[in-house]
C-alpha cells in the first residue's frame, strides 16, 4: 500500500488541560479515564486511530510537575521514556488559560526528544470566544516553531478529524502497526481497575484521589458471567471511612456506578465485588508501589 502512515503520538501537558479526555474522543471509545481531579492519568495508555490513509497509537501521559513523592518521580520517569519513543508530541494548552512557568518548563523538556515532530494543540476551545482562540494561537507561536498548530473541543467534537489528519501527515510511511479491529492493548484487568478508580474519585476532595490505587485480585469466568474482585486502597484508615459511607452508601454507589462502565466493555453479564484496604503511605514506599503496579 502506497502512502499508508502510521506511528506514535503522546499529548503533553500540565495536568488536567485535557489529554485523556482528548485521547477517548479521538479514539471514539473509552480508553483512558478522566476526571476532574489533576493527576488523574497514571499509565500510559495507548488508543488506536484507524483511517483508510493511516493509523496513529496514541501514548497517553501522565500530567508532568514536579515530584513530591515516589510516585511523582515514577510518573514523570515514564513520560520521559514515552517521549523518546513517539514520532509526534502534541503540547496541549487549555484555550483559558494563560500560558505559563509550567508550560514553558514542559515546552522546553520536549527538547529531550529531538527527532519527534512537535505540535501545539489548544484544548476545550469552546469555552472562550473566538478571539481568545486566535490570541491562545499566537502566544502558543511565540514558544517555538510547531510543526503544526490547532485549536480543537474534545467536548463538542471541533477540528478532531483535521486533528487526525495534521498528525497523520507527520508520520513515517509505514504498515498499520495494529491489526483493524485493535482500539487498545490495554489488558482487560488494567481497564476494569481504572474504571473503578475514576468510580472511586467521584466527589473526593483534597488529598483523597491521589491516595487511592485499585488491584484486581481476581476475575473469575463463571457460566453466568464474569465475578470481579477488586480491592480499592487508601493511605490511612479516616479515608477508608470516606470511601465506604454512611452505612457503606458510598462505596455502593462507586460499585454501582464502576459496574456499569464495565459492562460497557465487557461481552458478558458482570458482577463487581469491592473491598477497601489500608496500605500506610503507600505512595511513599516502594515496596507498596511494586505491588500496586507502579
Ligand atoms: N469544556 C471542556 N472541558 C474539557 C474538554 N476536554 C477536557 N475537558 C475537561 O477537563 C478536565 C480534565 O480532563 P482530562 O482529560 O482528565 O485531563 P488530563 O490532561 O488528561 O489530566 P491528567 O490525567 O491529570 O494529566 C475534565 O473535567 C474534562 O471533562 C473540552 O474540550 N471542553
Amino acid at each position: 500500500m502506497t502512502d499508508f502512515r502510521a506511528g506514535f503520538v503522546t499529548f503533553v501537558g500540565r495536568p488536567n488541560v485535557g489529554k485523556s479526555t482528548l485521547t477517548n474522543a479521538l479514539v471514539g471509545e473509552k480508553i483512558a479515564i478522566t476526571s476532574s481531579k489533576p493527576q488523574t492519568t497514571r499509565r500510559a495508555i495507548r488508543g488506536v486511530v484507524h483511517r483508510e490513509h493511516g493509523q496513529l497509537v496514541i501514548v497517553d501521559t501522565p500530567g508532568v510537575h514536579r515530584p513530591r513523592t515516589l510516585l511523582g518521580q515514577r510518573l514523570n520517569d515514564l513520560v520521559e521514556t514515552t517521549l523518546a519513543e513517539v514520532d509526534v508530541i502534541g503540547f496541549c494548552v487549555p484555550a483559558g488559560d494563560d500560558i505559563g512557568p509550567g508550560d514553558r518548563f514542559i515546552n522546553d523538556w520536549i527538547e529531550r526528544a529531538p527527532k519527534a515532530k512537535k505540535i501545539a494543540i489548544v484544548t476545550k476551545c469552546e469555552t472562550v470566544p473566538k478571539p481568545r482562540v486566535a490570541e491562545q494561537l499566537i502566544a502558543l507561536q511565540e514558544l517555538r516553531d510547531w510543526d503544526a498548530l490547532i485549536p480543537v473541543s474534545s467536548v463538542e467534537s471541533i477540528n478532531l478529524e483535521p486533528l487526525i489528519d495534521e498528525i497523520l501527515q507527520l508520520m513515517p510511511e509505514s504498515e498499520a502497526l495494529y491489526p483493524q479491529d485493535m482500539v487498545t492493548e490495554e489488558r482487560y484487568a488494567q481497564r476494569v481497575s481504572e474504571l473503578i478508580r475514576e468510580a472511586a474519585l467521584e466527589g473526593v476532595h483534597d488529598e483523597l484521589p491521589h491516595s487511592i490505587a485499585v488491584v484486581i485480585d481476581d476475575i473469575i469466568d463463571g457460566e453466568e458471567g464474569k465475578d470481579i474482585y477488586a480491592d480499592i486502597v487508601v493511605e490511612r484508615d479516616s479515608q477508608k471511612g470516606i470511601i465506604i459511607g454512611k452505612g457503606a452508601s458510598r462505596l455502593k454507589n462507586v460499585r454501582r456506578f464502576a459496574a456499569r462502565q464495565i459492562s460497557n466493555i465487557s461481552d458478558e453479564p458482570v458482577t463487581l465485588h469491592l473491598h477497601v484496604k489500608v496500605a500506610k503511605d503507600w505512595q511513599r514506599d516502594p515496596k507498596q508501589l511494586g505491588r500496586l503496579g507502579f
